[in-house]
């Protein structure tokens, strides 16, 4: 299994860490490690851990065993309004405050950090371009925004202080498969481009292969396997890998058609192309 983090600079290490609420184990104890300037995916099917685990990163929580690591400090030990500012957290659906616009969404922090209003309009329209959100969008409220838009200010909000890390919980799942595909690879042009470390939550291994340069897929609390997706599939941990693999459909699969019918081959989908 091949642990790339090992040989690069952690930003995350967990060791030991466990989570429990009640009977229920979450998390059983777990070691892993997210490498600097990569994007690191955790995988699994539902209830296998993943919230459990970027709540842990983001602080939200706390560990029953073990410890989480920021820059070798523990996230337990920080100041949690400084360690907030110093993570971008992405949710499902955008995760916006309904009473605010979605500028005010995005500014929320900086407001609380005392930027300046001309600080804050440059840095506004730097990151709409980023994500190409139309400039007269941020003065609407969420829920006249389309699910693209609302993931889009988001994105904008876990941006707006330069975080060094950004942790994605999630963030296409709601999103139409048209929207989610643009947005997966402006995601993962603004991540090249920006040179980040980030975390991603995802069930979806097409979504992890495409966006993340390491993956821990998980069942049920534990960890089976950490490794590029080529190991992956290529020397499988466990039956439970192949069996989660093979649930995702690759672009070429053949589509479900009528008995006799001809098969035509299925055009590349716009941006195919860049997709490992
Ligand atoms: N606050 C809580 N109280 C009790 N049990 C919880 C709580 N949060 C999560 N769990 C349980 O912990 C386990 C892991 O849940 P978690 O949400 O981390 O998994 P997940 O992989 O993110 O699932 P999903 O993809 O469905 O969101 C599940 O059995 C879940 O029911």
């Amino acid at each position: 299994m091949a642990i790339v983090a090992n040989m690069q600079q952690c930003v995350f290490e967990l060791t030991g860490v466990a989570k429990r609420y009640g009977s229920v184990e979450a998390l059983k104890p777990l070691t892993a490690r997210v490498a600097a300037g990569q994007t690191c995916a955790f995988i699994g099917p539902s209830g296998s851990g993943k919230s459990t685990l970027i709540k842990l990163l983001a602080g939200l929580i706390r560990p029953s065993a073990g410890r989480v690591l920021f820059h070798g400090e523990d996230v337990q030990g920080l100041d949690p309004v400084s360690y907030r500012r110093r993570i971008g957290y992405v949710i499902q659906d955008g995760g916006l405050f309904p009473h605010l616009t979605a500028r005010a969404n995005v500014t929320l922090v900086a407001r609380e950090a005392g930027w300046s209003a001309e600080a804050m309009d440059a840095r506004v329209a730097e990151l709409a371009d980023l994500v190409h959100l139309p400039l007269a969008a941020l003065d609407r409220y969420p829920i006249a925004l389309s699910g693209g838009q609302r993931q889009r200010v988001g994105i904008m909000r876990a941006l707006m202080l330069d975080p060094e890390v950004l942790l994605f919980d999630e963030p296409f799942s709601a999103l139409d498969p048209i929207i989610r595909h643009d947005l997966q690879q402006e995601v993962r042009d603004i991540m090249c481009g920006l040179h980040k470390s980030a975390v991603l939550i995802t069930h979806d291994m097409d979504e992890a292969r495409f966006l993340a340069h390491d993956l821990y897929l998980m069942r049920n609390g534990a960890l089976i396997q950490h490794g590029r997706f080529e190991d992956l599939a290529n020397t499988p941990a466990d039956p439970f890998v192949t069996r989660f693999l093979a649930a995702s459909r690759p672009m070429d699969a053949p589509s479900a058609e009528p008995a006799g019918a001809q098969v035509p081959p299925h055009a590349a989908p716009p941006g195919a192309e860049a997709r490992p």
